[in-house]
């Protein structure tokens, strides 16, 4: 059994702890917590041991009536593995301390990429991550831009890919983000962040990226063009994408028109606080105009990097190769719409 320590439980630490719970070959070490607000009470709630993040703020949880195992780094020490899901820029002064207890750990894609030995996308660089002390899962973006482009370079070759990523503003938590009532190109200049990051799982992949803000909380949405280097119809693409596991084709009979819809459907299928974890690309929008590929996709970015999360667990102790990984994770978590 891997044993498994999540320090930063909120949108995603919250997230991967419960996934890790669902892993037939993991163990949850236990979570650390700043302080003890509702997702503190909800961890004490599903029997998770809860650790303090910060050690001056025990008396907090003492006070707030939760009972403690111990601070972070006992955790650390308990941990085969750690996944820091803190706020961006936490996990680069975490790493000192995972370092002092020869702890691997897991970072998330609000961290720079120079942290770490590898940036990680099971579908894109899984073998990368073997044996690794440090390794980040990139960003909810990045991760639904490498998940579409690795089967595309690999059947037809990408000459060039080109995308427009209308970025929710915040999270539905995220009480203090925006726009409200605005529409923002953000990053302004150009290339935004995700082509390089791309670059970070293909090194040699051509990519430019353009970057917005939009007023919603629900999903980011892709506008992609790709130019590859054959001509396969709209529909042998369509067929090649099918076959992925953590891509879901929305057909036109759903009626789905949008990322509400999407959401919609997820609560509906049962999913765990309507997580999707696949990109959503709408079937209808698949188009090839001579070698250019079009089409729209939305990510669902509170989720997607959980999966990867718990592939990356695998990589990183060398117990599974990355399709018997990706199959026992699709499998427990209920991948596949
Ligand atoms: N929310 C999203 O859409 C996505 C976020 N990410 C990345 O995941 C990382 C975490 O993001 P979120 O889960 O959204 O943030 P969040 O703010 O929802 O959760 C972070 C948690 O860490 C806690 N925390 C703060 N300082 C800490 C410390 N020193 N030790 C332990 N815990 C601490 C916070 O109290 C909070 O509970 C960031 O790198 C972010 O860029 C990646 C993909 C998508
Ligand atoms: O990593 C993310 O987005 P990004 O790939 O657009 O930077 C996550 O959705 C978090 O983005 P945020 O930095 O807007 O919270």
């Amino acid at each position: 059994m891997i044993t498994v320590g999540v320090n930063g439980y909120g949108t995603i630490g919250k997230r991967v702890a419960d996934a890790v719970t669902q892993q037939p070959d993991m163990e949850l070490a236990g979570v650390a917590k700043t302080r003890p607000n509702f997702e503190a009470q909800a961890a004490v709630r599903k029997e998770y041991p809860l650790y303090a993040a910060v050690e001056e703020r025990i008396e907090l949880f003492e006070e707030a009536g939760i009972d403690l195992a111990g601070s972070v780094t006992d955790l650390v020490a308990e941990s085969d593995v750690v996944v820091d899901a803190c706020p961006s820029g936490i996990g680069a002064d975490n790493k000192s301390m995972y370092e002092s207890f020869d702890t691997p750990a897991l970072y998330q894609g609000g961290e720079d990429a120079d942290l770490v030995d590898v940036s990680f996308n099971a579908r894109g660089n899984y073998s990368a991550a073997a044996g690794a002390s440090h390794v980040r899962v990139v960003s909810c973006n990045t991760t639904g831009l490498s998940r579409l482009l690795a089967p595309l370079q690999e059947r037809y070759g990408v000459e060039k890919a080109r995308v427009t990523l209308v970025r929710r503003g915040g999270d539905p938590g995220q009480t203090s983000r925006g726009p409200i009532n605005d529409i923002l190109p953000n990053p302004i200049t150009i290339p935004s962040h995700h082509g390089p990051d791309v670059n970070t799982v293909f090194p040699d992949l051509d990519i430019d990226t353009l970057g917005m803000k939009v007023p919603a909380t629900l999903m980011h949405v892709h506008s992609v063009n790709v130019t590859l280097e054959s001509s396969p119809t709209a529909a042998d693409v369509r067929d090649l994408l099918r076959e992925e596991s953590r891509l879901f084709l929305v057909p036109e009979s759903m009626a789905i028109d949008g990322a509400g819809k999407l959401k919609e459907f997820a609560h509906d299928a049962g999913r765990p606080r309507g997580d999707v974890w696949e990109n959503c690309i709408w079937e209808e929008s698949i188009s090839m105009e001579g070698d250019d590929l079009y089409l729209f996709e939305a990510i669902h970015q509170e989720s997607d990097v959980v999966p990867e999360n718990i592939d990356a667990i695998r990589a990183v102790t060398e117990t599974a190769d990355a399709s018997e990984s990706i199959a026992t994770t699709n499998e427990t978590l209920g991948i596949g719409l």
